[in-house]
């Protein structure tokens, strides 16, 4: 570990440094304090842990072991914050809501590593302690310490049964408190899935996900791939390659830096093929995603449509995702377009529709560590609307005997089968039993729309719905 290193408090130009205020020079350790440093960022800047977090780390020049301590104790914390704050208001004197933001942002970072590291409590107090004194003064350290040293008088089983509600009266919300995540995404994956593997569902979206490959059609195969990489062949995508979780930055292998392979979920390379899958009639050239960016299924629509002498046109509403579509599809027949997929502006008659619209994003909270606490069960509503409509557009995009694929990242009732339901009732477009079209894939439930989840199928919870026009 990183040598703790003295760093003094910032001296005040109007008056000499006070040494009686603040008579011992503060030690701090900087793994932690980026850690610290990095929630700060998510709370007050609405950032991306996992986007905020490397530069840190890079201009603290924290590598090694250091960084992946760093790593592990910024998205624990960020992923845990409800049960962290549960823990945290039973042992203060003062509700969360009177406390100093900065300070809880440390007290979270010290419980996470209470309660769900080997750290020894006694180390994960006293750091957490004097990040609060170099930050905050010697003040809020004492209550620092009083708070840690009451959350480290029990474990995590312990406090999980003093605070949750009771189990047998309430599964949902015990469980959501257990594995940290908020009551109305513990009930809307129980509703998708049934109570009996909600557990499962929850601890899995505190794994680390393993990054996965896809290697590009027509450049190369996903056993050279695998080969190249040390990793495995995926076990159901023709074309994906997963990696060892922790494997290192996958934008430093080769085969993604020519851009060979990048990098995409399993089951979003599943979903995409899906659409690819339904025989048709007639001509199979000319296929359409509507909500491309940043293009991972663009490219490999594209790469596939490419092979076969047709076409992708890929739209996209956000001009910055857009390009981001046209770097991901260079070299390929795809033309993007910046536009709302509600009323594109393109000719109707498309073979092949992929709508792979936006979400609630509840299927890929293993990769976004603060998404469960930002996400609010209000954003559902305004994206069900949307989704209903790129979908019905999707539709009269597309030719008779076409196919259209409506995807969304996320398990959640109303974004799947509420929007599938709504809109056959509405266009009366025939629905396709998507599960022949993911071969081998097993345990894909009673169709006809199909849901992925990570705890069965180590991919993102995609759903993926197929109609014939
Ligand atoms: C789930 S993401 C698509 C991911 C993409 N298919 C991929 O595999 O990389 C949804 C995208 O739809 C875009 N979007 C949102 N509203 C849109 C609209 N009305 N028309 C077209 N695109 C839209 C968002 O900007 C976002 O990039």
């Amino acid at each position: 570990m990183t040598e703790r290193r003295r760093r003094p408090n910032r001296p005040s130009k109007a008056r000499p440094p006070q040494r009686k205020a603040n008579p011992r020079p503060v030690d701090v350790d900087p793994v932690r304090l980026v850690a610290v440093e990095t929630l700060r960022a998510v709370r007050e800047r609405d950032a991306y842990a996992n986007l905020a977090l490397p530069p840190l780390l890079q201009q603290r020049r924290i590598s090694g072991r250091d960084a992946a301590l760093a790593t592990e104790l910024t998205y624990g914390a960020c992923r845990a914050q409800g049960l962290l704050d549960a823990v945290i208001g039973e042992c203060s004197t003062r509700p969360l809501s009177e406390m100093d933001p900065k300070l809880l942002d440390a007290l979270r970072v010290g419980v996470y590593q209470i309660l769900r590291t080997r750290i020894p409590a006694h180390a994960a107090v006293a750091s957490t302690v004097d990040i609060v004194r170099f930050e905050n003064g010697s003040k809020l350290s004492g209550f620092a310490n009083a708070v840690l040293r009451r959350a480290a008088e029990k474990d995590e089983q312990q406090w999980v049964e003093q605070i949750a509600p009771d189990r047998a009266e309430d599964p949902v919300g015990h469980l959501a408190m257990k594995h940290a995540h908020p009551k109305w995404i513990a009930q809307a994956f129980a509703d998708a899935l049934g109570l009996d593997e909600l557990e499962d569902a929850l601890a899995a979206d505190d794994t680390r996900p393993a990054v996965h490959l896809t290697a590009r059609p027509g450049e190369i195969s996903a056993d050279e791939l695998a080969a190249i990489t040390g990793g495995d062949p995926a076990p159901y995508s023709p074309y994906g390659v997963r990696l060892e979780a922790g494997a290192g930055d996958p934008g430093d292998l080769e085969p993604v830096q020519e851009g060979f392979a990048v990098v995409q979920d399993e089951g979003s390379q599943l979903v995409s093929l899906a659409v690819t899958k339904p025989e048709i009639s007639g001509s199979d050239l000319r296929w359409l995603d509507l909500c491309a960016g940043p293009g991972g299924k663009a490219g490999l629509l594209g790469a596939l449509v490419t092979l076969d002498g047709g076409t992708l046109d890929a739209v996209e509403q956000a001009p910055h995702r857009a390009d981001l579509v046209r770097k991901a599809t260079e070299g390929l027949s795809v033309t993007v377009h910046t536009a709302d997929g509600r009323s594109p502006g393109l000719e109707p008659g498309f073979d092949r529709v992929l709508v792979d619209a936006p979400c609630t994003g509840l299927g890929a909270l293993r990769r976004r560590p603060e998404a469960r606490w930002r996400r609010q069960p209000g954003d559902v509503g305004e994206l069900t609307k949307l989704q209903r409509e790129l979908l019905i557009s999707a539709i009269e995009l597309t030719r008779p005997g076409g196919i259209v694929g409506y995807v969304v990242c996320s398990p959640h009732l109303p974004e799947t089968e509420g929007v599938v339901a709504d809109v056959v009732r509405r266009t009366g477009v025939t629905q396709l039993d998507a599960r022949e079209h993911f071969p081998d894939v097993p345990d894909l439930g009673d169709g006809p729309g199909v849901q992925l989840w990570p705890h069965k199928h180590g991919t993102d919870a995609m759903f993926c719905a197929l109609f014939r026009v």
